[in-house]
């Protein structure tokens, strides 16, 4: 848990205030629930501050909770236990039939976090340049399960600024069959710009993230991974 000393850089987020208030964007995007434990989370990783040490604990802490948070989008069925006393328990069992898609770099932040939970759950991979003038993005590289249009698709990308990023790897799954309303898309910090782009292009998509803010944190595959 963090300090006292958390306090100033929250201060230094006081005149962008104004901008905090979170916009309904309706059922297809959920925020996670927001309580002081996740806005403390919230605040390590956009301190300039923090050391790349703490910023990946933390990060992997977020991104746990996201990951939790999107596998309850994934489809339940009822079922029944025997207890060891012989009483029969009515509960529920995770469906088979999903797989996870990271997008590369900042996704693959987040693979550790669902393999924590799914532990065999396959994985593919979306690797999207982005020109540094024109913010085109372009598709390098995918690789995916060769079955990914049955299945559902966690897809995993931390932070969107423009939502370009993810609506080229979207683009990608879609040429590959998987239905829109099959995606699943776990981000931790999300720009309004890029939730309305992303919504406009992918209606049918649900968005799961920790916050929408006009400030994209894109500082992060950098700082987690320690590399240019
Ligand atoms: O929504 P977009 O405008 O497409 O942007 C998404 C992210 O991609 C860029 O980072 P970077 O190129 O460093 O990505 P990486 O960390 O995944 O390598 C950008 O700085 C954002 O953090």
């Amino acid at each position: 848990m963090g300090s006292a000393g958390d306090i100033p850089c929250l201060g230094m987020m006081l005149p962008d205030a104004k901008h905090d208030v979170v916009e309904d964007f309706g059922e297809k995007l959920k925020v996670l629930p927001t309580n002081d434990q996740i806005k403390e989370l919230q605040t390590i990783l956009r301190d300039r501050n923090t050391t790349r040490h703490d910023f990946k604990f933390y990060a992997d802490r977020l991104i746990r909770l996201v990951v939790e948070e999107s596998l309850n989008q994934l489809p339940f069925s009822k079922c029944v236990v025997t207890t060891p006393t012989g009483a029969k328990y009515q509960g529920l069992q995770y469906q088979k039939g999903n797989c996870g898609v990271s997008i590369v770099r900042s996704g693959e932040a987040m693979e550790q976090g669902l393999r924590d939970c799914c532990r065999s759950i396959r994985i593919g991979k979306i690797l999207v340049e982005s020109d540094a003038d024109t913010h085109e993005a372009r598709v390098v590289y995918a690789r995916f399960p060769e079955d990914i249009s049955k299945r559902k698709v966690l897809l995993m990308y931390p932070i969107m600024s423009t939502g370009n990023t993810v609506i080229k790897a979207v683009a990608v799954l879609k040429e590959h069959n998987v239905a829109e309303e099959n995606i699943i898309l776990s981000n931790l910090f999300c720009t309004p710009f890029a939730a309305k782009s992303v919504m406009a292009a992918y209606p049918q998509m649900q968005i799961l993230t920790s916050e929408v803010h006009h400030v994209a944190p894109n500082h992060f595959g950098q700082k987690y991974f320690g590399t240019d």
